[in-house]
């Protein structure tokens, strides 16, 4: 019986669907880490987190089962072990799994068994929940694998005590959420008092479409010290030594990171989201239009930080209404940031339109269907750089506007990814600030200033008609934010925001706005999500509906 245990823990990305890569990346990890017994791995690292529909593929099962059993036949060497997150057919039904490898061959496979299926997960949509698990018996250690939610809750891991577990290793696809490492610290604190055992969280990192992973795996003793705490956002192989004792397996004290910022971890989940999406989708780059306000401002920052200056592409699309201090303000953002800025003035193509539409327009004064216009043109002309050239477009709408539809569809709304979709115009505010002050760790941008103050001080516009304002239909943001905070993340009724105090005209405009601009949401371009209800992961609510908290 050993009483020594070296356990390697690699916080990984995953490539969804790259079940040969993902395989390749393991087995690589592992011939770096010969001296360990066993390497483990985050939840269905074989196939990449989330999976969605992609499991009911029978074609995937069968690729899954001949790589597990290719990296089984490496582990004949007498290195480490493998832990390894993947699908699992039996009895015709589909498991989300851990499979143990050992000395040549799959020893033992663990069934997840609690299925989270609120917020952004689906999971019984597409696997069957395995029974309570007992430990696996590796080397003679009895090791217990709670697979993610499985370690959120108490039954498995009081199964697995009850059953003579020794160590607790969870693999984890949990994605990011502002906050939630503080919440998989307490969810660790929970399990590891209520059992008496050490356990190991182990979380993935990357992005995938909206969700992002930020890791912060830790090992924590059953004392609910951390031995151990990973870093934000990087992947990280950190080998742990464990001594059994006459109290149990106790894992030696080694690096406990810290964690950053409210803001500091906004800007990077964002950066994460969208270099993920953009390499991940074999795109040269990203163009967006710059405008002279702070939606693209912050986009491009995010952008150049996320890609480099070199892989971003700004157009200044200039009409009549606008501004010389946004065609200055435009200038000044992408010579700070160092990218690419050209202008295509769209004067001609508004003519155009005029031109085309007047006789069916005959006796009608210019309305929002003129400004739409410009704004349809706008993205039209993106597209057309994006067809030609291949960058993707990025979309900059944040999620004030969404919350209410102010902004027009198949014009700025065109694009395929957007950073700013899951935080409110406020945090657009306050973060532009933090950017001009700090430089974000993951980033590869500028130092130094990113935009010039005014960006941040002027009065929003969409400049579609003269001296437009978005405060002439929308209250200040300050209002519009914490009357959304209350409506959407909280789900609160009007009568609940009114009595904090807010005008109940404005209140009841809101929640119409909010619930008539589901169409729009529903079109728009995945975002990356970071809080607890983001649009269309989180938050589903029905098209054609007639419900109000007011009448
Ligand atoms: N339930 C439903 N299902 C399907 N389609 C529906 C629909 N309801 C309306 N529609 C369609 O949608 C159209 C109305 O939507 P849309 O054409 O977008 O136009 P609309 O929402 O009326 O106007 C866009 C608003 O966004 C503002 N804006 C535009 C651009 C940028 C910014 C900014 O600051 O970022 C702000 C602009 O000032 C204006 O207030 C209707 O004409 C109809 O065709
Ligand atoms: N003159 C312009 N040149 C280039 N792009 C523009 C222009 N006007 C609008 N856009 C694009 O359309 C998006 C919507 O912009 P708009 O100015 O209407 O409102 P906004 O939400 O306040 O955004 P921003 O703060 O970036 O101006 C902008 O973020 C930008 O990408
Ligand atoms: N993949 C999972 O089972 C993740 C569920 C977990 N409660 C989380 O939110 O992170």
């Amino acid at each position: 019986m050993t009483d020594r245990l070296k356990i390697a823990l690699a916080q990984f990305s995953q490539n969804v669907g790259d079940l040969r890569g993902n395989a390749d990346a393991m087995l690589v990890a592992r011939s770096k880490h010969m001296g360990a017994d066993l390497i483990a791995f985050p939840e269905l690292q074989l196939i990449g987190y989330p999976t969605e529909d992609l499991v009911l593929k029978p074609a995937l099962h069968a690729e899954a089962e001949a790589e597990l059993q290719r990296m089984a036949k490496v582990t004949a060497d007498g290195g480490p072990g493998m832990l390894v997150g993947t699908t699992h057919v039996r009895d015709r039904l589909l498991y989300n799994a851990v499979a143990v490898l050992d000395g040549g061959e799959v020893i033992a496979t663990v069934l997840k068994h609690e299925l989270p299926n609120y917020g952004v997960f689906d999971e019984k949509r597409v696997f069957a929940s395995g029974p309570l698990p007992g430990p696996v018996n590796f080397r003679g250690v009895r090791i217990g694998i709670p697979i993610c939610e499985d370690m959120w809750l108490s039954p498995v891991c009081e199964c697995l005590a009850e059953t003579g577990a020794e160590i607790l290793i969870s693999p984890n696809a949990s994605p990011y959420e502002l906050g939630k490492d503080d919440r998989r610290l307490s969810a660790g604190v929970g399990r590891v008092t209520e059992t008496g055992l050490p356990l190991v969280m182990l979380n993935r990192v990357g992005g995938q479409d909206e969700v992002v992973f930020d890791g912060t795996s830790y090992v924590m003793n059953p004392d609910r010290s951390l031995a151990v705490g990973f870093r934000e956002w990087d992947e990280q192989i950190i080998v742990t030594d464990w001594t059994r004792t006459a109290d149990g397996w106790r894992c030696a004290p080694g690096e406990v990171a810290t964690h950053d910022d409210d803001l500091t971890s906004i800007y990077h989940a964002m950066i994460v989201g969208l270099r993920d999406y953009v390499t991940r989708n074999r795109f040269p780059g990203v163009v967006l239009g710059l405008s002279g306000g702070i939606d693209s401002a912050l986009s491009a920052a995010v952008a150049v930080d996320a890609l480099g200056a070199d892989k971003v592409w700004c157009v200044m699309m200039p009409s009549r209404f606008t501004s010389q201090e946004s065609l200055d303000d435009a200038a000044e953002c992408a010579r700070l940031l160092g990218v690419r800025l050209d202008s295509v003035p769209i004067g001609a193509a508004m003519d155009a339109f005029d031109g085309m539409l007047s006789p069916l327009f005959e006796g009608r004064g210019r309305d929002i269907a003129e400004e739409n216009i410009q704004s349809r043109i706008r993205g039209v002309t993106l597209m057309a750089l994006s067809n030609k050239f291949g960058p993707m477009l990025l979309t900059t709408g944040n999620k004030s506007e969404m919350s209410v539809g102010y902004a027009t569809i198949y014009g700025d709304m065109a694009g395929g990814y957007s950073v700013l979709k899951d935080v409110y115009k406020t945090t657009v505010f306050e973060l532009s600030r933090w950017r001009n002050a700090n430089l974000p760790r993951l980033g590869v941008g500028a130092t130094g200033l990113v935009m010039p103050e005014r960006v941040i001080t002027k009065p929003p516009s969409a400049e579609l008609r003269d001296n437009q304002k978005d405060q002439d239909s929308l209250p200040p943001y300050d209002d519009l934010d914490a009357i959304l905070l209350d409506l959407v993340e909280h789900e609160r009724s009007v009568e609940d925001v009114v009595a904090k105090g807010f005008d109940r005209e404005t209140v009841v405009k809101i929640e119409r706005l909010l619930h008539v601009a589901e169409y729009k949401r529903r079109q728009a371009p995945p975002g990356v999500k970071i809080g607890r209800r983001s649009f269309g992961r989180d938050r589903r609510y029905p098209i054609t509906h007639a419900f109000r908290t007011v009448r």
